[in-house]
């Protein structure tokens, strides 16, 4: 009976904190018990009086040395078991939830449990021979706390003291367990069997073990200590190789014009069939590459003739810095600035021609079908090309009269043929672009089936301005309209278009590029005509070209 008492008592000690420990004294009703706390609080006084020298552990260590076998003794010799007892829950309540791990609280716990029961023993030699036990106990690593208990009997305050104290506290206690280990002997066998058997009796009573209720107990200190752990996760596996950083791939910069490039001689090796396979995918794109490479290589190779390059040199035409602009003497803040000649060398001749083009840009027709094209009053010129090529803005920028014909940077925005008239001297028509557009494919058919009517029908039509992108060329289409033109001696001027977003030597190898291939066809007009409706080089001379082809004298 006495040992079940004793059970749940101890576990009221181990979930409870310090004023629970009173509680249960209180509730013995028992003179001695209430000797205990008061002496326990006392120590709690004495605790906080020297919090100051809690560092001395090691002195305290010693003094408490000096007691334990008189401690023993007494304790042998008939103290109370109930005392005993509080002087346990005086190292538990603190001790167990606040200063020691979740191991030293498990080996307290079973320890007073273990006490409790040999306290039992009726026999003066079996108390002597049950304290040895504890010793081998505690040098098991259990029960080593009762002991102590038992051994600093006479400075069980000090006990308290040790648990309740701070951090030094702990250390009191490390240095108390080290004082157990070297009392205890090896009868850890008779301890674990006495274990076994009190927790198959609490199976059997249908209560909670001692050694069942401080799980939470254990469980919270795992996660209080858990969360200290948690942002060192290798901590958890510290075996674990930790995963290396991601590498930086380095990338290296590829001139695609260098056809020593050696990296496809570098490819690892053909192991089995499927790399081959994907060796042969891959090397596909490389040849199609190769041919663009000798594509511009072959331009590059392109010599410029002097006459076109100084050409280019005089108009700043291609690429410019904003300075070789202001150093020439033109105004950079304006829109085309150089189309703003500062000063004219001009015939008057020529003036008058341009002139045509100060007039006011009028819309008057558009047609998506040949039957809607308007009687051919006017001379007219038609500015062609592909898509996007800058076909409305050359028309703007010629005008400089912005925002009249619309532009966008989606290529087919013009989608029908668009009649624009300069007074009653010109006529400008802005055609549908032909090749990539955001359009069905049977809708740009049907564009490039209108530009072909108007540029072999049309009567009136003085010249076509084909507009060729000079970075990219002529395309295919170029080429056919040019044939369909050739075949209806339709004549029409190459006019490269956007100079600006290419160094002036390439201009002028386009220019020369261009002529080079129509030299044989009878209906082109020369020269190669090259602008740039951004920033106006060249739109000046196509005016003048341009402006030839006006109606000055009245029909
Ligand atoms: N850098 C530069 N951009 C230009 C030049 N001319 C036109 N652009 C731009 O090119 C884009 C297309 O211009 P558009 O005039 O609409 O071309 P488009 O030939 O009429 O196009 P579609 O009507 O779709 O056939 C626009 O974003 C223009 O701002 C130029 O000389 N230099
Ligand atoms: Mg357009």
């Amino acid at each position: 009976m006495t040992r079940v008492k004793s059970a749940p008592g101890g576990q009221r000690n181990w979930s409870s904190s310090g004023s629970a420990s009173g509680r249960k004294n209180k509730e013995r009703g028992d003179g001695r018990g209430k000797g205990t706390r008061a002496a326990s609080w006392g120590n709690i006084k004495e605790r906080e009086g020297h919090k100051g020298r809690q560092g001395n552990a090691g002195s305290t260590r010693r003094s408490s040395e000096g007691v334990p076998r008189a401690g023993v003794k007494r304790s042998a010799s008939g103290l109370d078991r109930r005392k005993r007892k509080i002087d346990d829950d005086s190292w538990d309540d603190d001790g167990g939830g606040k200063n020691l791990s979740s191991s030293k609280t498990k080996f307290t716990r079973k320890t007073a449990s273990t006490m409790n029961r040999r306290k039992v023993a009726p026999v003066k030699g079996d108390r002597l021979k049950s304290e040895s036990l504890y010793k081998d106990d505690s040098h098991a690593g259990r029960g080593s706390r009762s002991k102590v208990s038992d051994i600093s009997r006479g400075l069980k305050g000090r006990s308290a003291l040790s648990k309740n104290s701070g951090a030094s506290n702990g250390k009191k206690f490390d240095a108390s367990t080290e004082f157990r280990h070297t009392k205890m002997g090896g009868a850890k066998d008779v301890a674990l069997d006495e274990e076994a058997a009190d927790r198959k009796k609490s199976d059997e009573s249908g209560h909670i073990t001692e050694e069942e209720k401080p799980r939470p107990r254990l469980t919270r200190v795992l996660d209080r200590s858990g969360k200290k752990i948690k942002p060192a996760k290798k901590d958890v596996v510290p075996d674990a190789e930790e995963p290396a950083p991601p590498k930086k791939r380095k990338r290296m910069k590829l001139d695609p014009y260098d056809t020593s490039n050696k990296r496809i001689e570098e490819s690892p090796p053909i192991q089995n069939v499927s790399n081959a396979e994907k060796v042969l995918v891959k090397s596909a794109p490389e040849e199609t590459e190769e041919t663009e490479m000798s594509i511009n290589a072959k331009f590059r190779a392109i010599q410029p003739i002097p006459s076109i390059l100084s050409y280019v040199e005089d108009n700043l035409l291609g690429r410019r810095r904003l300075n070789e602009i202001k150093n020439a003497g033109y105004n950079v803040k304006i829109s085309a600035p150089l189309d703003n000649v500062p000063f004219s060398t001009r015939t008057e001749r020529e003036r008058i021609e341009e002139s045509v083009f100060r007039n006011k840009l009028e819309f008057y027709a558009a047609a998506k079908m040949s039957s809607s094209f308007p009687p051919p009053t006017l001379p007219e010129i038609a500015f062609a090309g592909v898509s996007n090529v800058g076909k409305s803005s050359l028309l703007n920028a010629l005008t400089r009269q912005w925002g009249i014909v619309r532009t966008s940077d989606k290529p087919g925005l013009t989608q029908s043929i668009n009649f624009f008239r300069l007074a009653s001297k010109l006529s400008l028509v802005d055609l549908p672009g032909y090749g990539f557009a955001y359009a069905k494919e049977e809708v740009k058919e049907s564009w490039q089936e209108l530009v072909k009517e108007y540029v072999s029908t049309r009567v009136g039509l003085e010249r076509v301005c084909l507009l060729v992108h000079t970075k990219r060329g002529m395309k295919p289409l170029d080429y056919e309209l040019v044939d369909l033109m050739e075949r209806h001696k339709t004549p029409y001027q190459i006019v490269l278009t956007k100079t600006d977003l290419v160094f002036p030597i390439d201009v002028a190898r386009r220019a020369v590029e261009i002529q080079e291939s129509l030299k044989k066809n009878k209906s082109v007009v020369n020269p190669v005509m090259m602008v740039s409706s951004k920033t106006g080089a060249g739109i000046r001379n196509l005016r003048g070209v341009l402006g030839k082809l006006a109606r000055f004298i009245k029909p």
